[in-house]
């Protein structure tokens, strides 16, 4: 049995007091049976990991440099996320790949790095709009797939999250047959190159656009095991709605 994920992406949001937020959530949600990370920005991760002590929740970063030291001014390596108390770290998603120019296999040696420095590595693949059109979505994410997930990846350290780019912060979703479609060849692609033992228990993150009141319909689908959720993590009453949904699962 896979245990549920819900994942709040706080993206380049919040400063010293959105840590209230994060007090509110504790409070409401002691004691959540699905797993809880907040990804906030490197610059609130040790406030972040030192408030979470004690708590189920767990603190995550949203990118890593590939490599662990060195003149990379402005980057932060995966044992530094480590340092200043990650768990999880988020890689490959699509507004690194758009705005940093990230490709496959920059995602996938950051991956590595991330696993070498004993995170669990969120892996983030997803199709543009145009993409969809043209109906080249599950082959998008193949490539994504296969170019941005090392081979030492296993079920424990590695949790794919299917982002539509066009579902990003827009308030639109694809309908529930479309996640399913999406989830289903992740998992048969992750089945047919780690076995299916290994593949099964590989969390499948569904983000984009996830609310309270769309989270319940989405959980429901096959092979959802959570969600990652950007605007909707800011606020404790929305993200706590959205793990509620989760629980109830
Ligand atoms: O990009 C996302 C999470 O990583 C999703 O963002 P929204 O939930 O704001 O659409």
């Amino acid at each position: 049995m896979r245990r549920k994920m819900a994942a709040g992406n706080w993206k380049m949001n919040g400063t010293a007091e959105a840590l209230g937020e994060v007090d509110k959530l504790l409070a409401a949600h002691p004691a959540p049976s699905c797993d809880v990370l907040i990804c906030p920005p490197a610059t609130l991760l040790h406030r972040l990991s030192d408030r979470l002590q004690g708590s189920a929740v767990r603190a995550g970063g949203q990118d890593c440099h590939a490599a662990e030291t060195g003149a990379h001014t402005g980057d932060v390596s995966a044992a530094m996320l480590r340092d200043a108390g990650a768990t999880h770290v988020i890689l490959g998603h699509s507004e690194r790949r758009s705005d940093h120019g990230e490709a496959d296999d920059t995602v996938r040696a950051k991956t590595e790095a991330a696993l070498g420095a004993d995170l669990v590595a969120i892996v983030c693949v997803g199709e543009t709009e145009a993409q969809r059109d043209a109906g080249e979505t599950l082959g998008v994410i193949s490539t994504q797939l296969k170019g941005s997930i090392p081979d030492g990846a296993s079920g424990e350290t590695l949790v794919v999250a299917y982002e539509p780019v066009w579902a990003i912060g827009t308030g639109r979703t694809p309908t529930l047959d479309q996640i399913a479609e999406v989830h289903d060849a992740i998992r048969a692609e992750l089945s047919e190159r780690f076995g299916a033992e290994a593949a099964d228990a590989v969390r499948l993150l569904y983000g984009g656009s996830v609310k309270p009141a769309n989270a319940e319909e989405i959980f429901g689908v096959s092979n959802v095991d959570g969600a990652l959720v950007g605007g909707a993590s800011l606020k404790a009453d929305d993200f706590g709605g959205i793990i509620a949904a989760l629980d109830a699962s």
